[in-house]
């Protein structure tokens, strides 16, 4: 992995008290002598009566805010907002959207947020939509987008642009940019996504041209990472709050039915390939689920304190019992009965087996062979349903700042960043911080413990196990060290330094997400 001095477009600056701002590039620092204008937004009606219009050049964001006395102040981010100069005349700017990798909840928000803001707040009216995703850039037509034609779009799920997985090619794309003059380029994506976004951001600047490229973060699975020094940045991602609500109402469903039937088992599969966030705040939210099962968190069937024994105790002492399972889980049990097939999406994903389909019939299997007791097991899947659906108030709320935040970004010539929450601010993060791995529950952490006690499950970890997690030099890829890749099958690359220290810190954050 390369490190920070190695990577170009670092902008690291340090101060007192071991102060460190990990700035966002900016078109000055390829395109010297650019012109400037006054931000028009101080002769904004709506703007009229806020005491201050515009964000001050050094207002930035600790990453850490639980810090002790004599602790270094730490890193820092741009915060996000409107500049006094911005780099473009409204009648100059040809801006372009484009949504990638599946769908979430609030991707249509987003969207409109961007063209009305970029309308609203700096008169521009050239937006194009990119269709279906980065082969969209060459492969298809665009379309117009303006205040009017995106009014109603954020009571939709999906995207209007349609979106898909692969075809990046990094080329054509900044030749189909500079072809149709575009000089501002939002991206709506995930992980994969975001490193799209940034060999387009590096495409560019080896050309020396003056367009913005700035990445929206987007994963329901809430696995975009963002970490520094295995800390997590970003608050949480858009659409997370809208899944996990509407995952609620799969786990009641399954509940109901459970509780209606002699030995009822509802088991219920959410997503989460690689990280378990909406499971876990699902269950949490819930109370009706008796055992949550991730990625993360390696578990066994047989034997003691395998999950056979528990459903077996649950369905003893209540008379039924709920599951939640994320897709990822369990991928290695179900690999050692079957043929793992490791297929890979067109975007490079792995294709997992259906673990939910799997372990429901693994249960019945066991107790009607093995245990000889009638059980009823209803198996819900509302996967596709829960991101297939609008974003709930408070997801559009954040999709509107993420959306203005960005387009302030654009319009005052930073670029290569994306936008997102750090505790409760607005920022401007440089793209490799969010490309670098990917963001896990960390079950070392407190968040897990606050599941296992609610829901009484066990663990499923033997004392081994335990001493590994705690001593692992990487607490949130722990599993990697045992040979459980949760990547994909691909090993996982460590950070080396300040691993003891990330140790502490991880443990001590108390981020919910
Ligand atoms: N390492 C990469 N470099 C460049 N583009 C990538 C990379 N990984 C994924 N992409 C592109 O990003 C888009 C979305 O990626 P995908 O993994 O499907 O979804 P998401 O961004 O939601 O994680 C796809 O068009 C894919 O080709
Ligand atoms: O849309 P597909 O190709 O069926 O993939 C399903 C995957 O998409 C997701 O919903 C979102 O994944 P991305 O954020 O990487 O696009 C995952 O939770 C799920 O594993
Ligand atoms: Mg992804």
């Amino acid at each position: 992995m390369e490190t920070d001095t190695e990577r170009s477009n670092v902008k690291i600056v340090h101060g007192e008290f071991g102060y460190v701002l990990e700035d966002v590039p900016h078109f000055t620092d390829y395109l010297p002598n650019l012109q400037t204008f006054p931000n028009p937004l101080q002769d904004n009606p709506a703007y009229s009566v806020v005491k201050q219009y515009f964000v001050h050049h050094d207002d930035t964001v600790p990453q850490k805010i639980v810090v002790h006395r004599n602790s270094p102040r730490g890193i820092h981010f741009r915060r996000a907002g409107p500049r006094q100069k911005i780099y473009f005349e409204a009648d100059d700017v040809n801006a372009c959207i484009v949504t990638c990798g599946g769908l979430c909840p609030g991707l249509n928000t987003v969207i409109r947020e961007i063209v009305c803001g970029i309308s609203y707040m700096y008169g521009v009216d050239k937006v194009l939509g990119i269709q279906d995703g980065y082969k969209g850039f060459y492969a298809r037509n665009t379309v117009t987008l303006t205040p009017k034609s995106v009014n109603d779009i954020h009571k939709k799920g999906g995207t209007i642009l349609g979106s898909s997985r692969g075809g990046h090619d990094t080329i054509k794309i900044v030749d189909s940019i500079e072809d149709r003059g575009i000089n501002q380029v939002y991206i709506i994506g995930g992980d994969g996504t975001q490193k799209g976004a940034s060999a387009i951001f590096e495409e560019v600047q080896r050309r020396g041209l003056k367009v913005a490229v700035a990445g929206i973060p987007k994963t329901i699975d809430n696995d975009i990472a963002v970490l520094l020094y295995h800390i997590r940045v970003i608050d949480k991602s858009f659409g997370f709050d809208t899944a996990v609500e509407e995952a609620q109402r799969a786990i009641n469903a399954a509940h109901v039915e459970a509780t209606s039937v002699e030995n009822g088992i509802g088991v219920v599969k959410l997503m989460g390939r690689y990280s378990g966030f909406i499971a876990m705040y699902a269950t949490l939210a819930s109370r009706d689920v008796d055992c949550c099962l991730i990625p993360e968190s390696p578990f066994y069937l047989e034997g003691k304190g395998g999950l056979y024994e528990y459903v077996e105790k649950r369905l003893k002492e209540d008379g039924h019992m709920v599951l939640v399972v994320a897709e990822g889980a369990g991928q290695d049990l179900i690999a050692e009965c079957m043929k793992s097939m490791d297929n890979q999406d067109a975007s490079g994903n792995k294709l997992l087996l259906d673990i939910g389909l799997w372990l429901s019939q693994k249960i019945k299997d066991h107790f009607s062979s093995k245990r000889n007791m009638v059980i009823n097991l209803k198996y819900i899947d509302p996967t596709y349903m829960i991101r297939a659906i609008p974003s709930i108030a408070s997801d559009n709320v954040y999709c509107t700042l993420l959306a203005q935040s960005v387009v302030h970004g654009a319009m005052a010539g930073y670029t290569g960043f994306t936008s997102g929450l750090v505790n409760g601010r607005q920022t401007y993060i440089p793209f490799y911080r969010v490309t670098e791995k990917r963001n896990h529950v960390v079950i070392t952490d407190r968040m897990w413990a606050r599941l296992l006690s609610s829901t009484n499950q066990p663990s499923f970890l033997s004392s081994k196990d335990i001493e590994e997690a705690k001593n692992a030099k990487d607490p949130i890829e722990w599993r990697s060290a045992s040979g459980k890749h949760l990547d994909g099958g691909l090993p996982v690359v460590h950070e080396d330094d300040n691993s003891m220290e990330s140790n502490k810190t991880e443990t001590d954050s108390p981020t919910l997400l």
